[in-house]
């Protein structure tokens, strides 16, 4: 059997599980009405995929749930399932049982479909039934009710009986789907089309425009590199020429302070000469007066002298022996006093010279020490000036080893709200710049800026550049600090404690916020153990700062100590300022010094000068003395010849011997005189050629100097004119590319001809200009334009493509369908002439479409002529007629193909007993092909059935199933006629 088994439970009457096994071919079904016969039906055909809830004779679907009775309380699901034998493979699939469940829940009105006992979806089922025989559409289960729809309905309306039987319900399902898909692919290629249409118009444009942007933004960036390149270019050379220029200036400066200090030096000692010439002037003028007036004493004196000589030389001669020894004793006394007197004086110049030589290495000595001292103040002047210079650049830009503060500094106007580095906005009372320093620490160095937007710009600014890190302090929001009212008091009577550090600063009006915000809440105090005790009356709450910049932090650490060469920008002026003063006190005192060496210098001359004039008056003097010296020998020997004893004779009151002695003191006074003046000549001659070699040198120096002061005045306008130019390219880097000049040397290009490269920045400038508006979005939109625009064509083709492919199906479908379905019609209609004629008992019938070209399309008319009659329209036939031809193409389309299922279900009511039994027999012609399940309350069908089944209903609304026997059945009948009168013959 096909059917082999129906599974019921909660079914519409079927409220307990029912088992219904079908063993034979033709099985009949009967019972009293409403005992729940044709629910049997229903359940087939719910299983099998029945959605119309009417059909199922209900409201809604859950109507088929047994909704209870008087004794009976509803139910919550119906289930059941049909078991079939699927070994002639009448459903597509591989298994020889089949079995097919469905469940319906009341509650959650859930649905549950499964094949073979695994889950599956209402499609699975429907799709596995359709063209099996059981089709929605088919034969297969046929009722009272619809029989004699087969005449009634619409020559269209009756093709799908065909069309199920044919067995291309699948191809026009499919053809139904594929239209569907045509429809949409359809739809969708002409939204497509539209796009398309609409991208095509953009599409050019924005290519022509993309194109011209790319080629600007590649002009832009050859002309940024090559101008990049010539600007560091130029950069490097103006820097390397002010380079230059600065050490010329610098070779100026020093040449001109040497010339200048050489020509002040020079004048200097020329002045002091010529001073010393004027004095030499003066004292040889009044010592010529001197030797005048000795001279004219000498002669004098020489004439006394001679007269004298005269007299004696007449006493010689004469023979007196007395007046002869008394004049020799006289001359005698006389040449001893001058031997005296020249060796006295010998030996007082060789004292003076030792003198004069002694003092000599004194004044020397001094001077050695004096040099030393000036060679020591000289190292110390340039070991400050060094220190100043440092101090003087670091206090010009004392932020060059913060290279991000120093390069937000440096072009400050160019960015919008920056306004200083904290160092230069909060300037320190005098003293107390380490404190302040140190209260502010690491926020020396931090920037200022206005608000959040304009230190975001900045930090950009240095990313982009890669120019160092920077910290910003926006102003706008920043909060005040400050100590509490009671922790003042306590500080203000603490030992030390010298003020908040937000008050010992100065600041423009508008950074108030930035020092309270900084300072507001530091304290100072004069030294570091005032510091400590402050904190600890404070309880730590304060950072306390000292004099000397240590450092008591809150909760108490400490910082201290002192780094060589440390500054910070608050106290490099104080710094420079002590530097200042010290070189101040050294160069006063180097130039005391000077002024003392120079005059030991001239001292140590004058002795030298005095030294060499003593020892000329020595030489001179020292021929004299071995003259005179021989004079009074030769006179005592001439003495002796006399033969008297020296103390004997007495000397002539008359003699004068102050003559001698006047004579030599004028001698020696002249000697003196001359000796001096003629040193004092001798020294002003060489003061003289040394002032006039002094004036030749100025003379060349100022000279040589007005030429250096041309020179570096031509320098210094070119100095100027470079720096102008430097700037201008600096301005130009940041201003067009914003760059700094370090990142553009990063990415410079070596330049071949500077001169080339110029005339290309000219030439890319132009043709920059020539491009007129640029969109730089173009590449971008263009791009994604692009890109839809080709996804779409594609789509577009591979909708055209699969529109193509569905058409091909649809036609090869279209043609499989007009060629099975005119098989199938031609097979029926040559059947239905058979069956026509067994079922009437003669006549004839055919079929024919009514649009015969349009096979797929055309509706089904049937042609009838029972056994003497004319019928013209078929509507006119009677109930039992139209039930008889109705069979009739049943049974014909059970010839052409087999049906493995038939249900009819009260299908004969309306035949006479002669037309039950033609129906009954011709039923009982097909064992074997199919197996038939009839709901029946006639006996001649009844008789037919191999196999009879009794259902019947107790009075709890409950369904039962039960086999009966034929005699039994007719029981059911006869209970039944009793009750329905009429109805079974
Ligand atoms: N959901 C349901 N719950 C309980 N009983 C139901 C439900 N749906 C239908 N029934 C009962 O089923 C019976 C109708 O059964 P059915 O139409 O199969 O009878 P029948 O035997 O075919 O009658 P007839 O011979 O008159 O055609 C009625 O008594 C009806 O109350």
């Amino acid at each position: 059997m096909f059917l082999k088994r129906i599974e019921l439970q909660g079914f519409k009457s079927f409220a307990d599980k029912t088992i219904i096994d079908f063993e034979d071919e033709v099985t009949g079904i009967v019972g009293p009405n409403g005992c729940g016969k044709s629910n049997v039906n229903d359940a087939i055909r719910w299983v099998l995929g029945e959605q119309s809830a009417k059909s199922l004779r209900g409201q809604s679907m859950s109507d088929v749930i047994f909704s209870g009775s008087e004794g009976r309380k509803a139910v919550n699901m119906a289930e059941v399932t049909l078991v079939f034998d699927n070994s002639k493979k009448h459903f597509d699939i591989e298994f020889d049982e089949v079995s097919i469940t469905r469940r319906l829940f009341r509650n959650s009105g859930e649905a549950e479909y499964m094949i073979n006992n695994t889950p599956c979806r209402l499609k699975d089922v429907t799709n596995m039934v359709m063209d099996s025989g059981l089709g929605r559409d088919s034969l297969s289960v046929i009722s009272q009710g619809n029989i004699h729809e087969i005449v009634d309905v619409k020559p269209e309306e009756r093709r799908p009986l065909f069309e199920e039987a044919a067995g291309v319900a699948k191809y026009k399902k499919r053809k139904h789907e594929s239209l569907n898909k045509l429809n949409r692919t359809q739809e969708n290629l002409l939204r497509v089309e539209d796009i398309v249409g609409e991208l095509e118009t953009r599409v050019n444009p924005l290519k022509r425009q993309a194109k011209k942007a790319e080629r600007y933004l590649q002009m832009k960036q050859e002309l940024e590199t090559i101008e990049v390149s010539v600007i560091v270019d130029e950069v490097q050379q103006y820097t390397k020429k002010i380079e230059d220029l600065k050490n010329k200036a610098f070779d100026y400066e020093s040449q001109k302070a040497i010339a200048e200090t050489t020509i002040q030096v020079e004048d200097q000692k020329n002045q002091s000469d010529r001073e010393e010439i004027s004095s030499l002037d003066r004292e040889t003028h009044k010592l010529q007066s001197e030797f005048v007036e000795v001279v004219n004493e000498i002669s004098a004196l020489d004439s006394r002298k001679t007269e004298l000589d005269e007299k004696r030389k007449y006493a010689l001669d004469s023979q007196d022996a007395k007046a002869r020894a008394i004049e020799l004793k006289s001359m005698l006394e006389e040449a001893k006093y001058e031997y005296e007197d020249r060796d006295q004086r010998v030996s007082s110049l060789q004292t003076d010279i030792e003198l004069a030589s002694k003092n000599y290495d004194q004044v020397e000595s001094n001077f050695s020490k004096l040099a030393e001292e000036n060679s020591h103040l000289t190292q110390m002047i340039n070991r400050l000036s060094n220190r100043k210079d440092v101090l003087t650049n670091l206090l010009k830009s004392p932020f060059n080893h913060q290279q991000g503060v120093k390069t937000i500094i440096d072009q400050k106007d160019s960015f919008y709200g920056i306004h200083g580095v904290v160092s230069q906005l909060l300037q320190p009372q005098e003293g107390y710049e380490e404190a302040v320093s140190s209260a502010l620490g690491g926020a020396l160095f931090h920037i200022v800026s206005e608000d959040e937007d304009s230190a975001r710009n900045a930090i950009s600014f240095l990313k982009k550049n890669r120019s160092g890190r920077a910290t910003f302090l926006p102003t706008s929001v920043l909060k005040p600090r400050g100590v509490n009212t009671d922790d003042l008091i306590v500080a203000d009577h603490a030992t030390g404690y010298l003020g908040v550090a937000s008050d010992l600063v100065a600041y423009d009006d508008k950074f108030e916020i930035l020092a309270s915000s900084l300072l507001g809440n530091v304290l100072v105090t004069e030294k570091l153990v005032q510091a400590n005790e402050l904190a600890r009356l404070l309880k730590f709450r304060y950072k306390i700062v000292t004099m000397d910049g240590e450092v008591v932090h809150k909760g108490g650490s400490m910082t201290g100590g002192k780094v060589k060469n440390d500054y910070s920008p608050l106290t490099i002026k104080k710094e420079l300022s002590t530097v200042e003063h010290q070189l101040q006190e050294h160069s006063d005192k180097s130039a005391d010094v000077k002024v003392k060496l120079n005059e030991l210098q001239h001292h140590l001359e004058a002795l030298k000068d005095k030294k060499v004039e003593l020892q000329m008056s020595l030489a001179r003097l020292q021929p004299v003395l071995d003259v005179k010296k021989s004079k009074y020998e030769k006179l005592l020997d001439e003495f002796k010849e006399l033969d008297v004893e020296f103390d004997d004779v007495e000397l002539d009151s008359t003699n004068d011997n102050d003559i001698v002695v006047q004579m030599s003191k004028a001698h020696s006074k002249k000697d003196e005189i001359e000796a001096s003046l003629n040193n004092k000549r001798e020294r002003r001659y060489t003061l003289g050629k040394n002032v006039e070699k002094r004036d030749a040198r100025i003379r060349d120096i100022r000279r040589d100097l007005s030429v250096l002061e041309k020179v570096n005045h031509e320098a210094e306008m070119d100095m100027v004119k470079t720096e102008t130019h430097l700037e201008n390219v600096l301005q130009r880097l940041s201003s067009i590319y914003q760059m700094t000049y370090e990142h553009a040397v990063t990415i410079k290009q070596d330049q071949e001809d500077l001169n080339k490269a110029r005339e290309d920045v000219l030439r890319l400038r132009q043709e920059i200009a020539k491009l007129g508006n640029v969109n730089l979005d173009a590449p971008a939109e263009y791009e994604e334009v692009r890109e839809r625009y080709e996804l779409l064509v594609s789509q577009k083709e591979e909708l055209e493509l699969a529109k193509a492919k569905i058409l091909e199906a649809i036609d090869e479908m279209d043609e499989v369908m007009s060629k099975q379905f005119m098989e199938m019609f031609e097979k029926i209609n040559s059947e239905l002439h058979e069956t026509f004629r067994a079922m009437f008992g003669g006549g004839k019938a055919r079929l024919y479409l009514t649009d015969p070209d349009n096979v797929l399309e055309s509706g089904i008319e049937i042609e009838v002529q029972p056994p003497g009659k004319k019928v013209d329209n078929m509507r006119a036939l009677s109930g039992g007629e139209k039930a008889l031809l109705a069979m009739s193409v049943l049974f014909a389309i059970l010839r052409a193909r087999t049906i493995p299922l038939c249900i009819f279900d009260e299908v004969e009511a309306a035949l006479d007993q002669a037309n039950v039994e033609r129906f009954a027999r011709y039923v009982s012609n097909y064992r074997g092909d199919s197996q038939f399940i009839i709901v029946t309350h006639r006996p001649g069908t009844m008789a037919q059935c191999d196999q009879l089944y009794g259902v019947t209903m107790q009075k709890d609304g409950v369904s039962k199933f039960l086999k009966v026997r034929l005699k039994d059945a007719m029981g059911y009948v006869q209970e039944d006629s009793m009750n329905q009168e009429g109805v079974v013959a």
